[in-house]
């Protein structure tokens, strides 16, 4: 569940862009879709934003115009479980309730909620229960007749109807699949309208926001270039310095450009090598983003000390861990070695962190406060930011590439060496997917360097080395992904470069593996 974070954080959501956009607040219980129900909303020029299921609204310095309760992995009757502040139903504002949200709704106004017989994975048909003789109670699916699919994902139902409530859909094993209030504008649904799975979901979710909440669809990536930028001026002031957190990935590189915009050369872009970047990559990101992009960057080698730390470590969540630590050491060293050297105090850290990203734990002893303007964003938000702030092409569509980087594709200890061999051969691999002209068909793709020894011969010498895997995917979120049908002869080719080229491997395999059950990185 998304909770409070640890850290001081001013991601956007500043009270002026409420004052601009009319916003649907989307109250979280946890599920791993309710970041969908944001981006769905967004799609339909909704300005929208979430907050833990617990937000009291008038603890909040503006009012949304509707509210949406999320799913949750819990069960309403259960000790312990999640709850809204009961107040929020006398309210006025519209709400709608979605799987555990629903059971929320009919939890608090008088309904009992049970384990049903049966749970609903997958696909349902929804039969749409039309009310001719009380206009408006089911515009929720106005145009909607008959059965649509949606998609399920629930133990428990409703056992009853709530007092004046009225059922609008069912489903064979959900009789109240949806409710809404005879008079007041409260309408809940058991099933998943945020995922793709439903087709009519986002139409839905459109009749509730539009005509049931009637907010404006005037929120454009236009308009939150301009009011991130005002944001920023605003938190940062008029002398004050911010640095950053570059990797020159897609993510961090467009934030770059917003905050250059913002505060120009009080801007100070800290690079880090942490001894397991791709090859060149430190040396090449600098030129493009100086160069290009006039961001003012400065590279710091640390790589030394993060492979020192990385030292017998094999755990792939431990090396998460020793990266992120490392990382801030090193940026609040170079803070306090920015304050030291020009008397300004540096408060911020710019982060590259989209919504998707799960930052968690690792800066809770931070001293620096975060600035994340990308914190609302998806991956193709951000690429059609950068695009819109003139950044090339080429960055903008970069693959993503991880934090811990090239510690995470060797598999095993990390070393130096290790690190050179997994480098050489992802350099090789990418270089032909460029050639091949196919580097934007595929969503990501690398090379891996596994802990085991194969034989094989070389120039009748007897060899016993290193395998390397190759991993190539297509995906729209990461979240599952699909292997890269790549033709024999492009696999021949860098399957023959490799091996010739980097020493210490002689054999390499392609990773048919789908996510899930698979992950694309291998640790
Ligand atoms: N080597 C690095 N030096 C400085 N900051 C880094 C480094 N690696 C990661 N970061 C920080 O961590 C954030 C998260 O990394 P992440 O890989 O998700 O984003 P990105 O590198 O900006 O974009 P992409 O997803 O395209 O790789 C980055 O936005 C950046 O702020
Ligand atoms: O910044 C990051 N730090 C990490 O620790 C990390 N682990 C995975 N990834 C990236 O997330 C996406 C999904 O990866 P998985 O299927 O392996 O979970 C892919 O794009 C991965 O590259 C990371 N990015
Ligand atoms: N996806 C959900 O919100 C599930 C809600 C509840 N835990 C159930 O199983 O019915
Ligand atoms: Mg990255």
């Amino acid at each position: 569940m998304s909770m409070p974070k640890e850290v001081p954080t001013v991601g956007s959501g500043s009270e002026d862009v409420h004052k601009i956009f009319d916003t649907v607040l989307i109250l979280d219980f946890g599920s791993q879709y309710s970041h969908l129900i944001t981006r769905r909303l967004r799609e339909l020029n909704v300005y929208a934003e979430m907050l833990p299921c617990t937000q009291k609204i008038p603890e909040l310095d503006w009012l949304p115009k509707g509210i949406i309760f999320s799913g949750g992995p819990y069960s309403v009757y259960a000790d312990g479980s999640p709850h809204v502040d009961p107040s929020i139903f006398e309210l006025g504002i519209p709400i709608l309730g979605i799987c555990y949200g629903l059971q929320e709704i009919a939890w608090h106004n008088g309904r009992g909620v049970s384990g049903g017989d049966k749970r609903e994975y997958g696909h349902a048909d929804l039969h749409v229960i039309r009310h001719e003789n009380n206009p408006g109670i089911d515009r929720l699916f106005s145009g909607m007749t008959g059965q649509i699919q949606v998609w399920m994902s629930h133990g428990d139902m409703l056992s009853g109807l709530p007092p004046n409530f009225v059922t609008i859909a069912s489903t064979t094993n959900s009789p109240f699949a949806a409710i809404a209030h005879e008079s007041k504008p409260l309408f809940g649904i058991q099933f998943h309208p945020e995922v793709t799975h439903s087709p009519r979901g986002a139409e839905i979710i459109k009749h509730f926001a539009v005509d049931i909440c009637k907010c404006k669809q005037d929120w454009t990536m236009e308009k939150f270039i301009n009011k991130e930028i005002e944001r920023i001026r605003n938190v940062v002031g008029e002398t004050g310095k911010v640095i950053g957190a570059i990797s020159g990935g897609v993510d961090s590189t467009v934030a770059a450009k917003l905050m250059h915009h913002a505060i120009g050369d009080r801007f100070h872009g800290i690079l880090v090598d942490n001894g397991c970047l791709r090859l060149n990559e430190a040396k090449k990101c600098h030129e493009m983003l100086t160069k290009n992009l006039g961001v003012n960057l400065e590279v710091v080698d640390a790589s030394e000390e993060f492979l020192s730390k990385l030292k017998g470590v094999t755990d792939p969540e431990k090396k998460r861990k020793v990266i992120g630590n490392t990382f801030i050491n090193v940026f609040e060293r170079k803070a306090l070695e920015i304050t030291e050297e020009s008397g300004i105090h540096i408060d911020f850290l710019l982060q590259g962190t989209l919504y998707p990203d799960n930052v968690g734990g690792l800066l809770k002893d931070m001293k620096l406060k975060l600035i994340e303007p990308l914190r609302e964003l998806f991956k193709d938000e951000v690429r059609a930011l950068g695009t819109l702030l003139g950044i090339k092409e080429e960055l903008v569509w970069r693959h993503p590439f991880p934090g811990p980087g090239i510690a995470i594709r060797v598999l095993g200890e990390v070393t130096a060496e290790q690190v050179d061999i997994a480098r050489r051969a992802d350099n090789i691999f990418i270089e032909e997917i460029r050639n091949a002209g196919i580097y934007r068909e595929i969503s990501q793709a690398f090379a891996a360097l596994l802990p085991v020894r194969a034989v094989g011969v070389m120039g009748d010498q007897r060899t016993y080395e290193q395998v390397i895997a190759l991993r190539a995917v297509t995906t729209v979120d990461f979240m599952t992904a699909d292997w890269y049908d790549f033709d024999g002869k492009f696999l021949r080719k860098v399957s023959s470069r490799i091996i010739n080229e980097v020493k210490g491997v002689n054999r390499v395999v392609y990773d048919v593996s789908t996510k899930p059950p698979a992950t694309v990185e291998w640790e």
